[in-house]
């Protein structure tokens, strides 16, 4: 009964940050991964209400489309597209960047949205082990095919959801693909934390070219993510009450797509449409420039 009255009061606390701005986005194209469902999806509602042309990356594109048609009836007028992008191929992503950069030719946001969280052991067709292939490694190799894009396009953003999961993260270089001991938690923590370390790098390779790139945690929302966890399923449906609607969730994200006032602002955290702390195997530039590194290596890819 507590908590049945509580509830409002609890749910107002839960909901977090607001992105506030009223920026338009007409005449501009954003690029979402993973926008078939949950956090993903609602950035693409709030951006295409705005006026944007919006291409939600969906590994299965039927899903994708069922998304697309629930915005385009939520939004009247709204341009959104579906493309066919599984993360945890790079062939399909190589796949995908051609076909994207013959029929667009701008691209003013990518959000790297898409995420898997506490899978059994998985590799990806690459054999990379599937978070760190699909959460970092997939992201990598796709927001190198597009840097171009959005070089050309600038002033351009890329907005990278990570998590607040990094603070329990560290980089295992010496067994990155979790041959030698796996533990679903801590390999998603691990991809986190190589967002993050990603972001860093790349806004300081990207200095003084006007596209700006960013992390987010988007707090801890009621999604799909939890699907693999039996234990994290039944913690959110206990805890329902204190999680973020996915609306709530995509709040960060929209706000570090938009908001005026981060223009020129890169390489930087948010959370709750707020600057958020990091931690510290997070603010390493050594650490951030050996993955860097290592991810090239891995993919096969040079990119300075
Ligand atoms: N929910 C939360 O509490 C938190 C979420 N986050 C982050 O937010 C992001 C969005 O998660 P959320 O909306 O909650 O989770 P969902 O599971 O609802 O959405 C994840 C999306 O990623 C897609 N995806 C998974 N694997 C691949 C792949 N191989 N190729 C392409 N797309 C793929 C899924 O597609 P499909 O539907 O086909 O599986 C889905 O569209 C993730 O990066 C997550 O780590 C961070 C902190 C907390
Ligand atoms: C125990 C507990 C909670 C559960 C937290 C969980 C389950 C967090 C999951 C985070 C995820 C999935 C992060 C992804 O990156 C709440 C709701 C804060 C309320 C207070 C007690």
């Amino acid at each position: 009964l507590i908590l049945r009255l509580m509830s409002p009061h609890i749910r107002k606390y839960a909901a977090g940050g607001v992105c506030v701005s009223t920026a338009r986005l007409d005449g501009k194209t954003a690029l979402i991964t993973g926008a078939n469902t949950g956090i993903g999806k609602e950035t693409a509602l709030d951006l295409a209400a705005r006026g944007a042309r919006v291409i939600l990356a969906c590994r299965d594109v039927k899903k994708g489309e069922e998304a697309a048609a629930e915005i385009r009836s939520r939004v009247g007028g709204a341009q959104v597209e579906v493309r066919e992008l599984d993360l945890a191929d790079t062939y399909s992503i190589r796949a995908f960047a051609q076909r994207f950069l013959r029929e667009v030719s701008h691209l003013h946001i990518l959000i790297n949205n898409a995420g898997v969280m506490m899978c059994p052991y998985m590799k990806t067709a690459d054999g990379f082990e599937m978070h760190l292939g699909v959460n970092h490694l997939g992201h990598f190799l796709l927001t190198y095919l597009l840097i171009g894009v959005l070089k050309r396009s600038a002033p351009s953003r890329i907005v990278v959801v990570s998590s607040l999961a990094h603070y329990f993260g560290w980089i295992r270089f010496h067994d990155l693909h979790s041959q030698g001991s796996y533990n679903s938690g801590l390999a998603y923590c691990q991809s986190k934390l190589a967002n993050v370390l990603f972001t860093r790098e790349l806004a300081r390779k990207l200095t003084g070219l006007d596209v700006t790139v960013n992390s987010v945690h988007p707090g801890t929302v009621m999604s799909d993510l939890v699907r693999h966890s039996t234990v994290m399923s039944l913690m959110f449906a206990v805890f329902s009450v204190f999680l973020k609607t996915p609306q709530e969730g995509a709040q960060t994200s929209t706000y570090c797509a938009v908001a005026e006032e981060l223009h020129s602002i890169t390489g930087k955290h948010f959370s709750d449409c707020a600057p958020a702390s990091v931690a510290p195997q997070g603010r390493c530039d050594e650490t951030a420039r050996r993955l860097w590194d290592v991810s090239c290596d891995l993919l096969g890819i040079e990119w300075d």
